[in-house]
């Protein structure tokens, strides 16, 4: 049996009366398309144009890489030829009015994992589609600050030893993979499941000592593993890439954190709200894990502005439910053996 390509899975949704919108499957279509050139640059690494060098800073003030620039215009002219109305991009202030009539707006983070451009390591795509609402013409950005639940699909590209697409239209998280003897993205995976409990956890373990008590609390339990109260031990990840994160947890479980911190601008973390954290937990809740922001949903956030960040924790269900517990009630989470403290703390 061969695997569906994208198109016919996205024709198939479309023409099955599954509630998927034309406007929608035509757009992830171009991004596709997009993706393919984002990738054959990446392909020449240092001995194309456009690759590590430096420009200015964003608007959230991290430095941006000609890559970054190149992805963002590569994807703008994408969705040109798409049926989009708004493009809000982590690399412009502002949205861009496409097409007022039009009824879908796209935020997107063209090039994630930036600082990794230069070591060789996964980087990505992230995007989010969302019902253009209101008078776009009249106020741009106002369909961005929707909350996650009103998307209506997100999915990210990761360039990778495999060029990969994960896509959820709001029934299941698939993943396609480029196919280089078919020459376009093949269903790899129908539709993915996290396993609930985890045994890996993510985190920029250099900021400890930025971080609050409960965080540290969490991280201390997994590094004490079968020694410890969680009696089991833990794998601990950082490749500083959240596509790659996410794709790894997609595949095997495990639990992400990129939580506030003490260092000036990070009490929110580092991650946007818009265009990275609510796409990630849309794919996550539809494969079966949760999203928050270390306590609450963080499809259920209403944005304040554009590039907001926030303080992000995804992956298995049960992992993320009981990182809540360490900040909200730790003592609720059950009996601590006396030989680590007298926080209580149950197996998970
Ligand atoms: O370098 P840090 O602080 O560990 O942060 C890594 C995080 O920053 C990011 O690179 C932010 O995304 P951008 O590269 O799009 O700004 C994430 O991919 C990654 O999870
Ligand atoms: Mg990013
Ligand atoms: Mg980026």
């Amino acid at each position: 049996m061969t695997a569906a390509t994208l198109d016919a899975v996205l024709n198939s949704y479309v023409r099955g009366g599954s509630g998927i919108r034309a406007d929608i499957a035509a757009t992830v279509h171009q991004l596709a398309l997009a993706a393919n050139k984002i990738r054959s640059t990446i392909n020449q690494g240092a001995l194309g144009k456009a690759f590590a060098g430096t420009r200015g800073t964003n608007t959230d003030g991290d430095v941006q890489k000609d890559l970054d620039v190149f992805a963002d215009d590569i994807f703008l002219d994408a969705v040109r030829h798409a049926p989009v109305g708004l493009y809000a991009s982590e690399e412009l202030e502002q949205p861009v009015l496409l097409d007022k009539d039009a009824s879908l707006a796209l935020a997107i983070d063209p090039l994630d994992g930036s600082s990794n451009i230069d070591t060789n390591v996964s980087i990505g795509t992230i995007f989010s589609f969302l019902p253009a609402t209101g008078a776009p013409d009249q106020n741009p950005a106002a369909p961005f600050f929707q909350t996650g639940t009103n998307q209506l699909g997100a999915g990210f590209f990761i360039y990778g030893p495999q060029l990969a697409l994960v896509l959820s239209l709001g029934s299941g998280t698939h993943v396609f993979v480029q196919s280089a003897r078919l020459g376009t993205f093949v269903q790899a995976y129908e539709s993915r499941v996290i396993p609930a409990r985890a045994h890996e956890f993510a985190i920029n373990a250099a900021n400890y000592r930025h971080w609050d008590e409960a965080v540290r609390l969490y991280v201390d339990d997994c590094m004490k593993g079968s020694e410890g109260p969680r009696e089991r031990d833990f794998n601990m990840r950082w490749i500083a890439s959240l596509v790659a994160e996410c794709y790894r947890i997609l595949m095997r479980g495990g639990v992400f954190l990129y939580p506030g911190d003490q260092r000036r601008r990070y009490g929110n973390g580092r991650l946007r709200l818009v265009y990275e954290a609510n796409p990630i937990a849309y794919l996550i809740e539809q494969a079966g894990g949760a999203a928050t922001d270390t306590v609450d949903r963080i499809l259920e956030i209403p944005p304040q502005s554009l590039h907001q960040r926030v303080p992000l924790v995804f992956g298995s269900a049960r992992e993320v439910a009981r990182i809540a517990r360490y900040h909200t009630d730790p003592s609720s989470i059950g009996e601590r053996s006396p030989l680590f403290g007298n926080r209580g703390l149950f197996r998970a």
